[in-house]
């Protein structure tokens, strides 16, 4: 890899990964080397290159491959003379893990991600259970395990400590972690390098395969097609699979009707948002676990109890929300307390405080819909704008605080009970609409993005 490689890479991630996100992370990462599919990165600090590894690598990966350095795996290595201001570097920054855990194809494991570290609540207790059961290794009982739930639930979390709890009960045991984006790329890979076979018996010698994310497959048809048969030769070996998506089957847009209901014939498990409890678990955990990084920091609960109270999206932002605070603290020598969060996560938490607006909401809609506003908010009652308009008065009823009466006004002039009907209406459709159910679903994502 060139130095210039590494340069586009990053330029391209500047685009993806957010502003923030960029600075804090990417932004500090260096070129080191690279050698046999593996790209050397280096890192101001260990705990970042834990952070970047888990978080970013998927990212990493593809963006250096889109910019034609065919790298498979990033290690990470911590630069002693880093450029950055930092101090330097304290004896609990060690390198980072040298022989991280792999699955048979030699894609690391989270070592962080293992049932030890994940905190069990009441809105996650059933998709434990089911990986716990599965993590067991006895007889293959439900086929697949189905795991969905929002961003940064723990999906990925839950697999890795799969993994790793089937290798240290059956060492024997051939278990295979994928992303769907790594699928589909070995796959295409695989095409150009005329190796489909070699790829179709990797695939099928596996004992345990678990593709993460699948609803990145949707839409590519020869990687679904290769994906169908693979899951149906890998059940009838009674194999055990395991997926990942961010919703149900049923709701997977673009994914082959065939697909979905196999992977609806196994257990089907969602991890449902976090509530306060779990992520203050969830945060007293990863504070202890931080803390053994950073002996100098201190954190007190209040600032917990805030932070869980503040960021209720989900569990990664919340991390990053310490992992900052913890970095910043250790950086400028003070104790983590409400004037310190105020300074340090401006930004995290005017972006969880943010509320939708219902001209936002009409505007979305009217973008999704590809109507006018005039039609929208209009007199007209044709079904091409009636719909939406419901849509739209539905999301604002369920995403602001405003009354019937207001929303009726904002929506030319009209009566409270006009508002209630179309609530009524699409409350009812998206039970036996998929459609309406899925629009609902990513005009909800694009409004809270
Ligand atoms: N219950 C939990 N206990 C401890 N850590 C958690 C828990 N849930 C999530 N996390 C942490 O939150 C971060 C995001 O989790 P993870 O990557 O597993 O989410 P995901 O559901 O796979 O997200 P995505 O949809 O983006 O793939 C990880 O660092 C993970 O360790």
């Amino acid at each position: 890899m060139t130095k210039q490689t590494w340069g586009m890479a990053q330029e391209a991630l500047a685009q993806t990964v957010g502003q923030n996100n960029y600075k804090t992370w990417i932004e500090p990462i260096g070129f080191a080397s690279f050698d046999d599919g593996v790209a050397a990165l280096t890192v101001p600090t260990a705990f970042m290159g834990n952070y970047v590894q888990s978080n970013y690598a998927d990212a990493i990966l593809y963006q250096l491959n889109m910019n034609g350095l065919q790298a498979d795996r990033l290690s990470f290595q911590v630069s002693r003379g880093a450029p950055r201001a930092t101090p330097a570097p304290t004896p609990t920054d060690r390198p980072v893990a040298a022989a991280p855990k792999m699955d048979m194809q030699g894609n690391p494991l989270n070592s962080q991600f293992t049932f030890d570290t994940f905190v069990v609540g009441k809105p996650n207790e059933l998709a434990h259970a089911a990986a716990r059961r599965v993590a067991e290794g006895g007889d293959v009982t439900f086929n697949p395990l189905f795991l969905y739930g929002g961003v940064g639930l723990g999906k990925t979390h839950l697999m890795h400590a799969i993994a790793h709890e089937l290798q240290a009960r059956q060492p024997e045991k051939r278990v295979l972690y994928l992303s769907a984006d790594q699928f589909m790329y070995r796959f295409i890979q695989a095409i150009r390098s005329r190796k489909t076979m070699d790829f179709k018996a990797m695939l099928h010698s596996v004992d345990i395969l678990m593709i993460d994310d699948v609803q990145f497959i949707a839409g590519k048809d020869s990687t679904q097609e290769e994906f169908f048969h693979t899951f149906n030769a890998l059940i009838s070996a009674n194999k055990q699979i395991i997926i990942s998506a961010d919703r149900a089957p049923g709701e997977i847009k673009d994914l082959e009707e065939r697909i979905k209901s196999r992977l609806q014939s196994g257990l089907i498990v969602d991890l449902h948002p976090t509530n306060f409890e779990l992520r203050l678990g969830i945060l007293q955990s990863k504070a202890e676990m931080y803390g053994a990084s950073y002996p100098d920091v201190k954190i007190n609960d209040d600032v917990l109890e805030f932070l869980a109270h503040r960021i209720s999206k989900n569990v990664r932002v919340l991390e990053g929300a310490l992992t900052r605070l913890f970095a910043f603290a250790h950086l400028v020598g003070r104790p983590v307390d409400l004037e310190l969060v105020q300074e340090c996560l401006t930004d995290t938490l005017r972006e969880s405080d943010r509320k939708v607006s219902i001209e936002e909401i009409q505007r979305v809609v009217c973008d999704h819909y590809n109507l006018r506003q005039s039609d929208l908010v209009g007199p007209k009652r044709l079904r091409a704008f009636a719909r939406p308009r419901q849509v739209a008065m539905f999301l604002a009823k369920t995403m602001t605080q405003r009354s019937l009466p207001e929303i009726g006004r904002k929506f030319g002039g009209r009566d409270h009970t006009t508002v209630m009907h179309g609530v009524k209406k699409i409350t009812e459709l998206c039970q036996i609409d998929s459609h309406i159910a899925d629009d609902l679903e990513m005009l909800r994502r694009t409004l809270e993005a």
